[in-house]
C-alpha cells in the first residue's frame, strides 16, 4: 500500500542506500538530492530546504515533460527518498519549463511496443499514482503551465493545486480525444475532487479547461499570477505544515484509502487491462494518428 499506510518511522529503508547522495554546498541551507542510479538521468530536480522541511520537486524533461518510464521510476524514486526523510515534511510538484507542468504520458511509450513493455510502463503509472496519492508529506501542485492527462492525474494526487493564472493554460483529462479511456483511478482521483457529473462529462468530452474554467469546476484551488506560482506554493505549504502532522496524515488517509485499496486490490489486473486495450489495433491506430497530428501542428 501506498505511503499512507504507514507512519515514517516504519518506512522500508532500503532507499536510503548509497545511490542516495546530499550535497550541501552551492545554495546557502538547501540541499541536492542527485540519484546515482544508472538509469537516472536527472529529469527530476529535488531541493529539500532544511530549516522549513519542504522539498521543492521540479520536473526537468525536455520538451514538455511527458511521463515515459524513465521519468516515471525516475520520479517514484525521488518520492520515496522524500517520503521517508524525517526531515521532509511537504512537497511542491512543479515544473522546471514555462508553459507545461506535464504533457501527461509519453505517448511514444505506448504506440509500436511489446505487451511486456506495456506492462512495465502502466505498472511505473500505477507506482506513481500510489506513491503521490498515498503520500503522507502535504503535497502541492504549483501548476505553471498546461497539464494534460496524466499531467492533470499528477496535479490532482496532490492535496492543493495553485495554478498560474493564464487562459492559454490548460488542465484536464482529455484522455478521449486520443480515443482512449481514463482508468477508473483516474477517474475516481478526479471525482474526489470536483464530483461525479462534472466528473463525468469532462470524461466524455476529453475536456480541457482553461485555468480560469477550471478554478470555476474547482479542479484548482487557487489562480495567482504566473510569477507569483511558487511564492504563493510556498505560503499556503506554511499554512498546512501549522497542522500536527499526525492528526493531518490520518485524515488524509482516511479521506483517500478507499480510492487507493480499490486499485490496490486489482493491480495486476489494472496492468492486463491496460495491455489487451492498448494492443488493439484500433487503439493503436488512434494513438498514431493522435501522435502525427501533435508532430504535424507546427
Ligand atoms: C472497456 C473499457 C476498458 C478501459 C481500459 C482502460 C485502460 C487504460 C487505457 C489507456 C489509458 C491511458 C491514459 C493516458 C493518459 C495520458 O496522459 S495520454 C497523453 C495525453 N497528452 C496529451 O494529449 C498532450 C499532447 N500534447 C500537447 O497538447 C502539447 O504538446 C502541449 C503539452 C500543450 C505542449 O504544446 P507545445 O508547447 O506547443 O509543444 P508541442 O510542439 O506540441 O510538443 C513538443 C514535442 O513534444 C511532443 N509531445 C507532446 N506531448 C507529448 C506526449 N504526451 N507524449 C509524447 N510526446 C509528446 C510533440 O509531439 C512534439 O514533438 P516534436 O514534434 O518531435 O518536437
Amino acid at each position: 500500500m501506498a505511503a499512507l499506510a504507514v507512519l515514517r518511522s516504519s518506512a522500508p529503508a532500503r532507499l536510503l542506500s548509497g545511490s542516495f547522495s546530499v550535497h550541501r554546498g552551492g545554495l546557502a541551507s538547501w540541499q541536492h538530492y542527485q540519484s546515482r542510479r544508472p538509469f537516472s538521468n536527472n529529469k527530476i530536480l529535488v531541493e529539500l530546504n532544511e530549516s522549513t522541511g519542504v522539498a521543492v520537486m521540479k520536473m526537468k524533461s525536455p520538451p514538455v515533460n511527458s511521463l515515459s518510464l524513465d521519468f516515471l521510476t525516475e520520479f517514484s524514486i525521488s518520492l520515496e527518498k522524500l517520503e521517508i526523510d524525517r526531515g521532509c515534511r511537504g512537497l511542491i510538484l512543479t515544473s522546471a519549463f514555462p508553459k507545461i507542468f506535464s504533457a501527461g504520458l509519453d505517448i511514444t511509450e505506448m504506440c509500436g511496443k511489446s505487451a511486456e513493455h506495456y506492462a512495465a510502463f502502466w505498472k511505473a503509472v500505477q507506482e506513481m499514482w500510489l506513491k503521490l496519492y498515498g503520500s503522507n508529506m502535504v503535497t502541492i501542485a504549483a501548476v505553471n503551465g498546461s497539464s494534460p492527462a496524466g499531467g492533470c492525474l499528477m496535479a490532482m494526487c496532490c492535496d492543493y493545486r495553485i495554478m498560474a493564472d493564464n487562459p492559454k493554460f490548460a488542465i484536464g483529462l482529455n484522455e478521449t480525444q486520443l480515443g482512449i479511456v481514463a482508468p477508473f483511478w483516474f477517474k475516481d482521483t478526479m471525482i474526489n475532487i470536483v464530483g461525479n457529473r462534472v466528473t463525468e462529462q469532462s470524461l466524455q468530452l476529453g475536456q480541457m479547461y482553461s485555468a480560469p474554467e477550471a478554478h470555476k469546476i474547482g479542479l484548482v484551488d487557487l489562480l495567482v499570477p504566473e510569477d507569483k506560482v511558487q511564492s504563493t506554493a510556498a505560503a499556503v505549504m506554511t499554512q498546512w505544515l501549522s497542522i500536527p502532522d499526525h492528526a493531518r496524515q490520518l485524515t488524509k488517509s482516511m479521506m483517500r484509502k478507499p480510492t487507493i485499496d480499490r486499485l490496490v486490490k486489482q493491480q495486476e489486473a489494472d496492468i492486463n487491462n491496460f495491455v489487451s486495450f492498448i494492443t488493439r489495433d484500433s487503439i493503436q491506430k488512434s494513438l498514431q494518428v493522435y501522435l502525427d497530428r501533435l508532430k504535424q501542428k507546427k
